[in-house]
């Protein structure tokens, strides 16, 4: 059995079908798949003049239905699936895409085409591998199934469309249903016109998972493999799966994604730093020479950096020009959850100091005097930090991090038990707003630097509320506002050891038994099996500060030396994992 192996290979491992479709959902119970269903947001609204085949845009739209889920799972599910699967099935006739019928109208105008002529049908399938050592890996492939209708009458074809069966499938009937009736013959998979290519799906499964000499000998139609598509290369027009070479013969994904992940980085600073998410959400469908124009860029230059926001997933595909749902959310400068300011202090401040990392490496001290000509004691009370622009860059990166992981490490554990909290070098207040918002019976005071404080109303505007209060001060050297609960959020992986010990040893004097603390950080995963986000975080610190990040037994160790036990560590899959501790 094909699938045999491969179902143990994904043992332990979420698998998420990012489908609303209740014949693939029954296709994979059927073959006894562990996996949760979460239907994609994906609008099906894909330009098809754009794709050159059906079959590309069958699959192209089912890479989207994944990636979709897939980005919004940590997010709104608080978990990061490993696999997610995204399928597309469409009907071609005479060169005509036919997707689900929009009313009976519609349904009688596909069957009349199909009627007494053979059609193809098309599903694409993208297999998004979310948790890969070698980051976020795309496999996709198409199957085609050819099906040939019997003449259908006026009569036959009402009482058909009438049976209401036809309203939700693509080219307006199920082949496995009624729709069966209408069907001379099939050639090829019969499950793949259902919507699920069942067979050409194990066989990539196990060309994933299962090393040439474990696997039964066979051979996937055209080449052996599937890799990554995003290295597929271009002049393939194979009719079948889509492929690139296999490993043995070219450079292994993960290195060629290496190479080209600062290009990949610098792409998505530059478009921030030109606002070109902004420009294009303003008048969607922009030409390339009105963007260049509008962003002050050359064409030749503009049209580069679309193209290659387009590569990362950022843009639709150009002759749209239009921002995906995750470029509106994250990096327009104003929405709600925009990173722009993070981007820009990505930019300004952590490429620099990261173009030193060997000295970093070498030296083990942070790189702040190389990148910018100056020393640093404790970094946010630098002089660097004080000029305005400087600082206030800064606040923007912070805020608009904490507004993306603060529901996340605010929702982390139940908090019914402490009624006062003390945002430790809470910054712009957005992380004390989403802790009210989760736990109502909590008021929070925000602590932190006079000049922060001064500068909070630039942030949360409108958002004023009873609950948050903002207290001037240094958390070094003033005495710490009354609290049962201290929130430190990214604070500490900033610190050298003995300022952390320094802040520790007076948050114990600050607490009485009861008390807690709460920490938001990346955790380090100890068994390195996890994302390597965290472990570039840690590079990060050594390049930027005095401080590192920290696995959950040395933050154990670390509480317990100040008084903290019963630790608790939550994995949000968010940028940060939070950490609670109460005080013996
Ligand atoms: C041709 C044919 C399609 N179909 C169904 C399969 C798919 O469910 C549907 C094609 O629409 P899709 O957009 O591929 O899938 P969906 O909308 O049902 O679910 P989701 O988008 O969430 O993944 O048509 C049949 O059930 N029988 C058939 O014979």
């Amino acid at each position: 059995m094909v699938l045999i192996p491969v179902i143990s290979k994904l043992n332990g491992k979420r698998v998420v079908l990012a489908s609303a479709s209740p014949r693939r959902l029954e296709i994979l119970t059927n073959i006894g798949l562990q996996f949760e269903v979460v239907p994609s947001w994906f609008k099906e609204t894909l330009d098809k003049t754009l794709f050159k085949a059906p079959y590309e845009y069958a699959v192209e739209t089912a890479k989207q239905k994944a990636l979709e889920v897939a980005q919004r799972m940590p997010l709104k599910h608080l978990k990061t699936p490993d696999i997610v699967i995204g399928a597309d099935t469409v009907v071609t006739v005479d060169g005509v895409i036919l997707e689900k019928p929009i009313d009976k109208q519609d349904a009688y105008q596909m069957l009349s085409r199909l009627s007494g002529k053979e059609h193809s049908v098309f599903t694409g399938v993208a297999i998004l591998l979310c948790n890969e050592r070698e980051g976020e890996l795309t496999v996709d492939f198409y199957e085609e199934t050819k099906v040939k209708f019997a003449e259908l009458s006026e009569e036959m074809l009402w009482e058909y469309i009438n049976s209401g069966e036809p309203m939700d499938k693509a080219g307006g009937y199920g082949i496995q249903a009624l729709g069966g009736m209408l069907v001379e013959y099939v050639h090829g998979d019969f499950l793949n016109v259902v919507g699920f290519p069942l067979n050409h799906f194990c066989k990539q499964l196990s060309a994933i998972y299962i090393k040439p000499s474990e696997s039964p000998t066979h051979k996937i139609k055209g080449e052996d493999s599937a890799v990554s598509a995003a290295s597929r290369t271009s002049e393939q027009d194979m009719v079948g799966p889509s492929y690139t070479k296999s490993n043995n013969e070219g450079l292994p994904h993960n290195i060629v994604d290496l190479l080209d992940g600062f290009k990949a980085s610098k792409t998505l600073f530059t478009a921030c730093r030109l606002k070109v998410f902004d420009v294009l959400r303003a008048s969607e469908g922009l030409r390339v020479k009105v963007a260049a124009e509008r962003i002050g860029a050359s064409v030749t230059g503009t049209e580069r950096l679309l193209d290659a926001a387009v590569s990362l997933g950022l843009l639709h595909k150009l002759g749209q020009g239009e921002n995906t749902e995750h470029a509106s959310q994250f990096l327009v400068t104003d929405s709600p959850l925009s990173l722009h300011g993070y981007i820009l202090h990505c930019n300004n401040v952590v490429w620099p100091l990261f173009t030193h990392l060997e000295s970093a490496v070498r030296e083990g001290t942070n790189q702040q005097e190389r990148a910018f000509g100056k020393k640093t004691g404790y970094l946010f009370q630098d002089g660097y930090f004080k000029k305005d622009e400087v600082e206030m860059q800064f606040l923007n990166a912070m805020h608009s991090t904490a507004k993306v992981t603060g529901r996340a490490v605010a929702t982390a554990f139940d908090l019914s038990g402490f009624k006062t909290a003390c945002d430790v070098g809470g910054c712009t207040g957005a992380m004390a707003y989403e802790f009210i918002i989760a736990h109502p019976g909590l008021s929070v005071i925000v602590f932190d630097l006079p000049t922060v404080i001064e500068m909070r109303s630039h942030f949360l505007p409108g958002e004023q509320n009873d609950s948050v209060s903002f207290v001037a001060g240094d958390f070094f050297k003033d005495d710490l506002p009354k609290a049962d609960l201290y929130i430190l959020a990214r604070i500490l992986h900033d610190c050298s050891d003995e300022k952390v010990d320094e802040l520790l040893s007076k948050l114990s004097k600050a607490c009485t038994t009861g008390c807690a603390v709460l920490l938001a950080e990346t955790v380090l995963d100890e068994a390195k099996t996890r994302a390597s986000r965290a472990y570039m975080q840690s590079l990060n610190m050594l390049v930027q500060t005095e401080g590192r990040e920290r696995s959950s037994a040395q933050y154990k160790q670390l509480l317990e030396s100040h008084g903290f036990s019963r630790m608790r560590v939550c994995h949000t899959g968010n940028f940060l994992d939070a950490i609670l501790a109460y005080k013996q």
